[in-house]
């Protein structure tokens, strides 16, 4: 009865959603082309399926001209008893698990498959991208990229595949009656806490993941960005997501910390730094999974080929989004056979196409001028230490002060220099900006560049830029990074719906995307072992054991 009542409900929800029109943009209620100093947006609380303000508020300002532009709610300690008691109202055994509310794992297919509709439409593909450059200015294309990954995933994850996702298996017993059934269990109610760099792709993701599995998520994106993600769930209400599935807070990250202790999420996703990683996993005694900081390498073999090619992109890997994504090139190993054949010059002159008028460089949200320009006297300090390109502020802009903005620049340091005790933590520090460390090493080397590799803390992505399979092999069995591209064209960056992204090396590392991530992020091992008979006739009490 449920059922048929559910895909009445579906087919009327779908006929009402083929006729609508996403060019009318209904679901919104921002524009991000209208949004200004005279005219700021405001976002939203949403919780119980209502959706709220807070008594105060934060103004953001337009990482491009300084203007107040968007109120934003800073929700205080005193007014977060609603979120703590929504997620408390979950049970552990989730909204739906594979016995129970079965539905639901229809509904989520349905779901998705609509927004996948909705977002292949241009206009609305438009509105997500610019909506993402308005908060986290990148070029047009990156913004684009963003929105069609999340189409994409929408996509995968349409019809039948959700309830895949909860695919159980089945082992024979010792007699008949028993089987012992393996099955995916959501942890009920979850948290999910995103950073700033990827507005709609990491936390529409991971949100839709936590749903898929049957938890009851409370989202808290970064204030800086989360209209994006506001509007994402404005989007999802209108594809027939049910109010009540995803509160979504807005608040400081103390505030924030404050409800994760208060409420004991069963299971919380972080993805940020890796300083509040720590703290987080503390103070939730383990109950969580990491996605953090990369401090990602790429080694050029001593196979040189394609040196344009592997030169753009290294370019692309450093410095698109002025390096602000968590898989960007922080350091590059090369071999002396590509200094030779002048990949530092041709990366010199890639980096100096890149222009504030497109967004191929831009603000860096997290990481002032003034640090970055820091970081770069200390490392001239070690000897033998030079910058390539770059190292100067931008100029002729109206980015404000509190947020970075630098020329894409590389400082090289010598490999010797690097692995020394009292250089590493300076040179392997993530610099969330356009800014890398380059290096040079000769094929007697290359342990040294294993070293270097082995004592980082970060594993997240990584790039043996080789086709010498012996050369592959080595470097591939000796590292560990979760996201590893392996061949002459491999990259750092480029996080799609269609391969596993993620750290590796660390037990409590996450993944996003794939049916594998969202099984291993998202539910938990649970076995049920049906005994049910019969009992032989002839059965008498045995002797006590
Ligand atoms: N591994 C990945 O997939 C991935 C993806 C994107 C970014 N990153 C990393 O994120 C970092 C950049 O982002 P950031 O500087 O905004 O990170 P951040 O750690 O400062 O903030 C991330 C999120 O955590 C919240 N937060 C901060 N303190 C908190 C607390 N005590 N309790 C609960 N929530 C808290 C913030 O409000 C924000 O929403 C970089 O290190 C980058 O490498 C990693």
């Amino acid at each position: 009865m449920q059922i048929r009542g559910l895909s009445t409900l579906l087919c009327r929800t779908s006929r009402r959603l083929s006729s609508r029109n996403y060019a009318s943009l209904a679901f919104a209620s921002v524009h991000p082309n209208e949004i200004s100093g005279q005219h700021p947006a405001d976002v939203k609380n949403l919780v119980g399926g209502k959706w709220s303000g807070s008594s105060k508020f934060d103004t953001l300002v337009d990482p491009l001209n300084g203007q107040n532009f968007i109120k934003v709610p800073n929700t205080s300690q005193s007014e977060v008893q609603p979120f703590i008691a929504s997620l408390q109202s979950c049970p552990k055994s989730g909204l739906h698990n594979p016995l129970k509310n079965l539905e639901r794992y229809l509904l989520y297919g349905d779901v998705s498959a609509k927004v996948a509709n909705a977002l292949r439409h241009p206009k609305l593909a438009d509105y997500f991208a610019r909506l993402i450059q308005r908060v986290s200015p990148k070029s047009y294309a990156q913004a684009e990229g963003e929105v069609m990954v999340t189409q994409k995933f929408f996509e995968n994850f349409s019809g039948d595949q959700v309830r895949f996702l909860a695919r159980s298996f089945t082992v024979p017993g010792n007699h008949l009656g028993q089987q012992s059934i393996g099955l995916r269990w959501p942890y009920g109610p979850v948290t999910i806490i995103t950073p700033f760099n990827f507005p709609l792709e990491i936390p529409a993701l991971q949100l839709m993941g936590a749903l898929y599995m049957g938890n009851k998520p409370l989202l808290k994106v970064d204030s800086k960005v989360s209209i994006v993600m506001e509007q994402m769930l404005r989007l999802l209400h209108d594809c027939g997501m049910p109010l009540e599935d995803v509160d979504f807070l807005n608040s400081d990250g103390p505030v924030m910390n404050h409800v994760l202790v208060e409420a004991e999420p069963k299971m919380t996703l972080f993805t940020g730094s890796s300083r509040v990683a720590e703290k987080l996993a503390g103070d939730l005694k383990g109950r969580i999974k990491l996605e953090d900081a990369g401090f990602d390498w790429k080694i050029l073999g001593p196979d040189v080929q394609q040196v344009d090619y592997v030169s753009w992109v290294c370019d692309q890997d450093a410095y698109a989004c002025s390096g602000q994504k968590c898989s960007a090139q922080s350091i590059l190993f090369m071999h002396e056979n590509w200094t030779k054949a002048g990949v530092v010059d041709k990366l010199k002159t890639l980096a100096k196409r890149r222009k504030l008028e497109d967004l191929t460089v831009g603000p860096v949200l997290t990481v002032t001028t003034k640090r970055i320009l820091d970081h770069i006297e200390s490392l001239l300090k070690i000897p033998g230490s030079k910058i390539a390109f770059g190292g100067k502020p931008l100029s002729n802009h109206t980015i404000p002060e509190i947020y970075g903005a630098v020329e894409p620049t590389a400082v090289y340091v010598p490999l010797k220099e690097i692995l020394k005790a009292k250089n590493f933590d300076l040179v392997t520090t993530e610099i969330f900006g356009p800014f890398q460390v380059i290096t040079e090493y000769k094929t007697a080397e290359l342990h040294l560049v294993l070293e270097a590799c082995e004592k980082m803390h970060a594993h997240l992505t990584a790039a043996v830029v080789s086709n010498d399979v012996h050369f592959l092999q080595e470097v591939l069995g000796n590292t560990v990074n979760g996201t590893t591209y392996a061949g002459i064209r491999a990259r750092t960056t480029g996080a799609p719906q269609n391969h596993w992204f993620g750290p590796c090396g660390d037990p409590r590392g996450a993944g996003i995307g794939t049916p594998e991530a969202i099984k291993l992020v998202w539910s938990a091992h649970r076995e049920i072992i049906q005994d049910v008979g019969p009992v032989g006739s002839g059965w008498k009490t045995p002797p006590c054991t």
